[in-house]
């Protein structure tokens, strides 16, 4: 699943253990020093009119509305996306299952500090002086080594589970990509490793590169003082994002007129899945959609949240540069970013994290 040219992209950015190991939650009474934000920004979000938009993937000006998503608010809610509920459910009880295991079991399954998969904090965490109320698990293809550790004798349906749902979401974001492109009059051509489907797709040269993120915020003795996940943009071309129903914490940044900036709560819509512009797309669409920042706030209703993210990028040596419409060709475009490999804009991600993008303008 073109693992093994990324992971040699984290593995050139070794973290330290204590960006790697979350706290032990379940015997944490109080809010320790260490994660407690600052909250001058306020955590509760601000209104503004409207909410994110809602695209059904059967509707016929589909494209239409995920390119106006993209560009006004790099985000949108997708329906009629085909991934049984079954299977959605399934993913989320097989998370809560491991979440729930003693601290002790979990750090048996730990990242190791070069490594991209395995249990612990957010990769962002060193940009941060405080942590996060959140603990993640990292997959990429099969999860079988790490889930060996945390259920010697109980691992399969966890395997299995997870690789069904990243099959499906793999062609489900295939599919979105296609849709994104049209909706910019991109030929999906000028793609090679998304317009052949013949390609061997678990060749590491032409196989996307896709990571299924599960991530868990624990109930908070208080929410108001704690960050679930800090404001950062996705890495690769689009995320698909399920969220655990009826329990808020996703928000999203938007652009609110000249006063800056404003958050806007993604509240879980029934059946539907969030589909997230990373900073990739920014860069292949010239800037024409934007990678969203977003964040997560700890519920306030002290209940558990989990979510479970699916990366897609390019397949890892790919050189992602903006594309020009097919109403384009003739015209002069200037370029916004230099072309950039996958691999390199990981290793670039890692070592800036919010200003990445903008080492890769012109
Ligand atoms: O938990 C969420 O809703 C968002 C997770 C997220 O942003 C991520 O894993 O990158
Ligand atoms: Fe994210």
């Amino acid at each position: 699943m073109g693992t093994t040219t990324l992971s040699e992209a984290y593995r050139d950015h070794p973290l330290h253990l204590r960006h790697i190991i979350p706290l032990d939650f379940g015997s944490t009474p109080t809010v320790p020093e260490s994660h407690v934000w600052p909250h001058s920004d306020g955590f509760s979000s601000a209104d503004i009119s409207g909410d994110l938009p809602v695209v059904d993937m059967r509707d016929p000006d589909a494209a239409e509305l995920m390119g106006r998503a993209c560009e006004t608010w790099g985000a949108f809610q997708l329906m009629g996306h085909g991934i049984p509920m079954k299977l959605i459910e399934e993913v989320e009880l097989e998370a809560r299952r491991l979440f729930g295991l003693p601290a002790e079991q979990k750090l048996k399954a730990l990242r190791s500090p070069g490594g991209a998969t395995g249990y612990g904090v957010a990769r962002i965490t060193p940009f941060f002086t405080k942590y996060m109320w959140h603990e993640g698990f990292t997959i990429m293809g099969s999860p079988i080594d790490h889930a060996r550790e945390l259920w010697p004798h109980g691992y399969q349906q966890f395997c299995e589970t997870m690789e069904s749902y990243q099959k499906q979401m793999k062609l489900l974001a295939d599919d979105v990509m296609r849709i994104m492109l049209k909706s910019l009059n991109i030929s999906e051509q000028e793609l090679s490793w998304l317009a052949n489907k013949n390609l061997n797709q678990y060749h590491t040269t032409t196989a996307p590169c896709t990571a299924l993120q599960l991530n868990s915020y624990p109930s908070c003795p208080d929410p108001n003082r704690a960050m679930g996940l800090a404001p950062h943009t996705d890495t690769f071309l689009l995320t698909v994002l399920h969220q655990t129903a009826h329990i808020d914490g996703l928000q999203i940044s938007k652009e609110a007129g000249p006063t800056g900036s404003t958050w806007v709560p993604v509240r879980p819509a029934n059946g539907a899945l969030v589909v997230n512009v990373g900073d990739l797309f920014q860069i292949l669409s010239n800037g024409r959609f934007t990678s969203v920042v977003h964040r997560v706030v700890v519920n306030q209703t002290r209940r558990q949240r989990f979510s479970v993210a699916y990366f897609y990028g390019p397949p890892a040596d790919f050189a992602v540069s903006p594309l020009l419409s097919s109403g384009q060709q003739d015209q002069v475009v200037v370029p916004r970013y230099r072309s950039v490999t996958v691999k390199e804009y990981v290793g670039i991600k890692a070592k800036n994290l919010d200003k990445a993008l903008s080492l890769i303008k012109i």
